[in-house]
C-alpha cells in the first residue's frame, strides 16, 4: 500500500491573466499515515542511523518523522535551520539530514551551504514543493544527495533514506559544483512528469555526461539543453546550437567542423565550426536523426577522441564539448531500417530525458497560456488578456499536436488579435480553425455545428479545466449541472409541466421537484 501525505502544495495560481470561475479552490491540507509500515531499516543488533528533519511545516515534520522512527531510526526534527545548526555544534552531526528548502530565517539551501562547510560528508536530501529546474539545479549544485518533490510518498521517503544512508556508508563526499550563472529558468510545468524531468536536468546539469533528449516536435528540447547548459558548471561558456535538418547534407560537415580557406569552391576564408564555437561549453545538435550516414561516422569519432581537422585543414583541432543531442524520432527504428549508427545512438544517448507531449500534460496548459499571454503583452506594452473558464476548457480540450509551441504561437496571435481584454471561447475556436461555436446564435438552429454526441467531451474538458485550476468537490459541481440542463429541457420540451417532464426523464415528479430546488414557480 502506497502511504502519501498531501499538504499545501503551490499548484498553479491563477494569476492576473486567468479567471478560476471556480469558487471553492482551496489548497488541501490534510495528511495520512495510514497504511503498511515498512520493512525496518536496521537490525535490531545495529546502532540505529541517526536522521535529522529540518521544517517549517509541523505536519510534514509529523509524518516523516512517525514514518522513518517506524522504520527503525533515530530522529530529531527541528522547525529552523538555526536549531539544526546549534544541535550540530552541540552533539555533531547526524548521519542523514532532510532539510525544507523555503523557512523563515535560513531557508535549507544556505543551510546546505553551512553544513557542506563544516561537514561535507554529511548527505543531505533537500525537500521544496517548488520543482523547478532553479530549485532542483540549486540544490544539486550546494552538494545536495537527493531532491525530494512535496507532497511525497512516504515510504518512498523511508526507501530513499536507506539508500542514501548505505550509499554514504561507502561513498567519498560528493565535491560541490562551482555556482553557476543565475538565469531565469523558461521551463514551465508543474505535473509529475515535468516535475521528475526538472529534477533530473538539475542533477545532470552537473555531470558531464552526454544527454539525448527525445519528444516530439515543440515540446522543449531545445529548451532543456539549454537549462542544462544554463545550470552547469560551464554555464559561462558558450551554448551552441545546430538544427542538423535545417542544414543541406552537403554543408553540413563544414557547419560542424569548420574549414579552412580554399577547401571547396566559395570557401573564401576560414570558418571555425559548431565544435570550435562551443569549446568549454556546450553543443546543442537538434534533429539528430536526420543527420547522413557519412557525418554519423565523423560525429562518432570526434566525440571518441575530441579532436578533428577542419575541412580542407592540416591542424588537429583538440575541444572540450558537451554534447546535448535531440530528436523527434525514434532512433531505435532509424539504428534497425540502417538509417542510424547504432554505435552512435549509444554514445549521444548516455542518459536520456523524454519530454512529454502536451496532451499528456494538460494541467501545464493554464500555467503555459497564461505566462505566454503576459510575455505577448509586455512585448506589446499592453495589458494582458484574460483567459475565461469556457475559453480555457478549449484549450485544455485541445490534443495540440504541435506541443507548447502550438500554444505559444496561439497565445501570442490571441494577444495580438483578441478584441477585448477577455478571451473566450469562440475566439479559441477560431484561433485553432474550428468551426465557431456561439451558444447564442447557435442554439435550436436544426444545423447548428455543435456535435450532440460531444457532451461528454466537454464535460471532461470542463473537468480538466476545473482540476486545473484547483477546484475541488468538481463531482457535486458537475452533477448540479448535469441536472439543472436536463431539467430546464425537459420543462422547456413539456411548457412548463412538471409532471410530464418528470415522466419524460423517468423521474418521480418529487424527485423533479427537490432537484429543482427552493424558488422555481409550480406549474
Ligand atoms: N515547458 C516549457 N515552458 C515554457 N516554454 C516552453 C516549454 N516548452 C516549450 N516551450 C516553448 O515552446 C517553443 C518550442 O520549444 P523548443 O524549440 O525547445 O521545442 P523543441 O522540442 O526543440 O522543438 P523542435 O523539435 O521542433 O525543434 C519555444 O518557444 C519554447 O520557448
Amino acid at each position: 500500500m502506497v502511504r502519501s501525505y498531501h499538504f499545501a502544495e503551490p499548484s498553479p495560481q491563477p494569476g492576473p491573466g486567468l479567471s478560476t470561475g471556480c469558487e471553492g479552490a482551496h489548497r488541501r491540507a490534510s495528511h495520512s499515515l495510514a497504511g503498511t509500515p515498512p520493512r525496518r531499516a536496521r537490525r535490531a543488533t545495529l546502532k540505529p542511523a541517526t536522521i535529522w528533519v529540518v521544517d517549517d511545516d509541523r505536519s510534514v515534520r509529523f509524518v516523516l518523522v512517525t514514518a522513518l522512527r517506524e522504520a527503525g531510526y533515530r530522529v530529531e526534527d527541528f522547525g529552523n535551520a538555526a536549531e539544526a545548526l546549534t544541535a550540530l555544534d552541540e552533539r555533531g552531526p547526524p548521519d542523514l539530514l532532510f532539510t525544507d528548502v523555503r523557512m523563515p530565517g535560513d531557508g535549507g539551501l544556505v543551510l546546505l551551504d553551512k553544513l557542506k562547510a563544516n561537514v561535507p560528508q554529511l548527505p543531505v536530501v533537500v525537500m521544496s514543493a517548488y520543482t523547478d529546474i532553479a530549485s532542483t539545479a540549486g540544490a544539486f549544485r550546494g552538494g545536495a544527495h537527493e531532491f525530494l518533490s512535496k507532497p511525497f510518498d512516504l515510504d518512498e521517503a523511508v526507501a530513499l533514506a536507506a539508500r542514501t544512508l548505505a550509499a554514504s556508508a561507502t561513498a567519498d563526499a560528493p565535491e560541490p559544483a562551482p555556482p553557476a550563472a543565475a538565469a531565469s529558468d523558461a521551463l514551465i510545468g508543474d505535473t509529475a512528469a515535468m516535475r521528475t524531468l526538472f529534477r533530473a536536468i538539475g542533477r545532470l546539469a552537473q555531470a558531464p555526461l552526454s544527454v539525448l533528449v527525445t519528444g516530439e516536435t515543440g515540446t522543449g528540447k531545445e529548451l532543456v539543453a539549454r537549462a542544462l547548459h544554463r545550470e552547469s558548471p560551464r554555464a559561462a561558456q558558450p551554448f551552441v546550437a545546430l538544427n542538423t535538418a535545417a542544414i543541406p547534407a552537403e554543408l553540413l560537415e563544414s557547419e560542424l567542423f569548420g574549414h579552412e580557406a580554399g577547401a571547396f569552391t566559395g570557401a573564401q576564408r576560414r570558418h571555425l565550426g559548431r565544435f570550435e564555437q562551443a569549446n568549454g561549453g556546450t553543443l546543442f545538435l537538434d534533429e539528430i536523426g536526420d543527420m547522413p550516414l557519412p557525418l554519423q561516422t565523423r560525429l562518432l569519432r570526434v566525440l571518441a577522441e575530441g579532436e578533428f581537422f577542419r575541412v580542407g585543414g592540416r591542424e588537429l583541432i583538440r575541444v572540450d564539448v558537451r554534447v546535448v543531442a535531440a530528436t523527434h524520432q525514434d532512433l531505435e527504428a532509424l539504428v534497425a531500417d540502417g538509417r542510424f549508427r547504432a554505435d552512435l545512438l549509444h554514445r549521444l544517448d548516455v542518459v536520456r530525458l523524454r519530454l512529454p507531449p502536451l496532451r499528456e500534460r494538460r494541467e501545464d496548459v493554464p500555467q503555459l497560456a497564461q505566462r505566454f499571454l503576459a510575455a505577448a503583452a509586455a512585448k506589446f506594452q499592453a495589458p494582458a488578456k484574460r483567459l475565461g473558464t469556457p475559453a480555457l476548457e478549449r484549450l485544455l480540450a485541445h490534443d495540440w499536436p504541435g506541443n507548447v509551441r502550438e500554444l505559444e504561437n496561439l497565445c501570442w496571435r490571441l494577444a495580438a488579435l483578441a478584441p477585448g481584454d477577455s478571451i473566450g471561447r469562440a475566439e479559441i475556436d477560431e484561433a485553432l480553425g474550428a468551426p465557431t461555436h456561439n451558444r447564442d446564435t447557435d442554439a435550436g438552429r436544426p444545423d447548428a455545428p455543435r456535435d450532440e454526441g460531444d457532451w461528454d467531451i466537454q464535460l471532461a474538458a470542463w473537468a480538466r479545466a476545473q482540476l486545473a485550476l484547483g477546484c475541488d468537490a468538481i463531482h457535486a459541481q458537475a452533477r448540479a449541472r448535469f441536472d439543472r440542463a436536463l431539467l430546464e429541457a425537459a420543462l422547456e420540451h413539456t411548457g412548463g409541466r412538471r409532471a410530464e417532464a418528470a415522466a419524460r426523464l423517468g423521474l418521480g415528479r418529487n424527485t423533479l421537484t427537490r432537484k429543482l430546488g427552493p424558488g422555481r414557480h409550480r406549474s
